[in-house]
């Protein structure tokens, strides 16, 4: 940046770190305290006694279900849970080395037309309810058959007296799920569900901010997520992790990242420079995981790579660290990591996009040029 951009511009905040960028209700996030509350509400609270379902339903209605509206939520999601066969069709043509990331924003995408409220006005607070709801019901769905379909599987149809977190593994391997692995991932998805103005959040505001559709805004959300700054993190830490492979490989393995200036992957934020919350709460889950199933080896290269960071860069883990190995010792393909995420990351999507509707502003900010200007045009046969 030039010298006169900087006088001209001395608030000008590369990445916009630190500006306010909008006033929300639905997450604060205390980066002194490293605390994070849903609506108020603090998540870890809300992964150990509460489930992604009453989350969901306290970002998108703003207030915790009473058990009759919970009942009726859990009814309603299965309910919506199956999706046309169209989509189905669209995730088959795909080519077979597609991400799982490419095939659920693309299901997003084939299905908003088949949504009851699709010719409702962006602005309709009650269709965009209804259509949160099915966008939370469905996730889950089109990640699992998709995984299903990708591996030449027909897809499952889905059992609408499951959990989202149930949906998810019963689709995805055809058997009910074990109770530790359903509680690790509702868990997850709960502390995945919503995070202020993320990148991929933002994005979904800027996009409903035209006055564009909440499935618009999701499928903004998914693309912006899929980047390993952002989302992709899960998958590329536990790659990293399987690169050390054993505790004695850590050390030697961290000291030559730090020493030719790699980014180690789930490790910083934008937001928490004292330490992820979330990140504190699902170490612990994961590393009881471990200790469960006999395999205690992740947990031990997670410690090292954490007092390393910690000691000499002062950057410590965030939730996608951790979570990455909780999903792998649950035996998750790892390019599912992120679509899960996605699944989750919806309802803050929705929320969200809810949000800036009710209130709309068009998100326009401002450039700085510094291209050239005020040439001379030659024509081509000139140049
Ligand atoms: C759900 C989520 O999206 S959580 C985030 C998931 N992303 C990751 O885990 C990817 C790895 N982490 C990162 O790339 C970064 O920490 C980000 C993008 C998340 C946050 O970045 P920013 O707030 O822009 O921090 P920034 O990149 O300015 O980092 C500040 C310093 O810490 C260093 N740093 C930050 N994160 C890391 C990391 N993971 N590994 C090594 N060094 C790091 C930077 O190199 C920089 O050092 P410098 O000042 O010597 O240049
Ligand atoms: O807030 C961010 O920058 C990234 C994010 O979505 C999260 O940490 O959950």
């Amino acid at each position: 940046m030039s010298a006169t951009t900087t006088d001209k511009y001395p608030n000008y905040s590369p990445g916009l770190e630190g500006v306010p960028a909008g006033i929300s209700s639905i997450s604060e996030i205390d980066s002194d305290r490293s605390s994070l509350q849903y609506r108020g509400y603090d998540v870890h609270d809300l992964a150990e006694q509460g489930s992604y379902e009453e989350t969901a339903f306290l970002l998108i209605h703003g207030h915790l279900p009473t058990a009759a509206e919970l009942a009726d939520f859990n009814r309603l999601l299965g309910a919506e849970r199956e999706v046309p066969e169209a989509v189905y069709t669209a995730l088959a043509a795909m080519p077979k080395h597609t991400h799982p990331m490419d095939m659920i924003r693309t299901a997003y995408s084939i299905l908003a037309p088949f949504d009851p409220d699709y010719t409702a006005p962006s602005t309709d607070h009650a269709a965009n309810l209804r259509k949160a709801e099915r966008i939370i019901a469905k996730g889950g769905t089109m990640v699992a058959n998709g995984h299903r379909i990708r591996q030449g599987l027909a897809p499952l149809k889905p059992n609408p007296s499951h959990t989202t977190a149930q949906n998810l593994l019963y689709l995805m391997r055809g058997e009910e799920p074990d109770a530790k692995t359903l509680q690790v991932l509702d868990a997850s998805l709960t502390l995945y569900a919503e995070h202020g103005f993320n990148a991929s959040t933002f994005a979904c505001r800027v996009t409903v901010s035209t006055l564009s559709d909440l499935y618009s805004g999701v499928v903004t959300g998914i693309g912006t997520l899929r980047g390993p700054l952002h989302g992709g993190a899960n998958e590329e830490a536990i790659r990293m992790i399987l690169e050390i492979g054993e505790p004695e490989n850590a050390q030697a393995w961290i000291d030559d990242a730090l020493a030719t200036k790699k980014k180690i992957m789930g490790f910083g934020h934008r937001e928490y420079k004292k330490g992820d919350s979330r990140a504190f709460y699902m170490s612990k889950v994961a590393k009881e995981l471990g200790i469960e199933k006999g395999v205690t080896k992740y947990g031990q290269i997670a410690d090292i790579l954490e007092k390393t960071m910690a000691e000499r860069k002062n950057i410590f883990p965030n939730v996608d660290f951790p979570a990455s190995y909780a999903y792998y010792l649950l035996g998750l393909p790892i390019d599912l990591y992120t679509p899960i995420f996605v699944a989750s990351r919806v309802a803050g999507y929705c929320a969200h996009a809810i949000e800036q509707l009710d209130h709309n502003r068009l998100i326009r900010p401002k450039q700085i040029y510094e291209g050239q200007e005020n040439l001379a045009y030659v024509p081509v046969a000139e140049r």
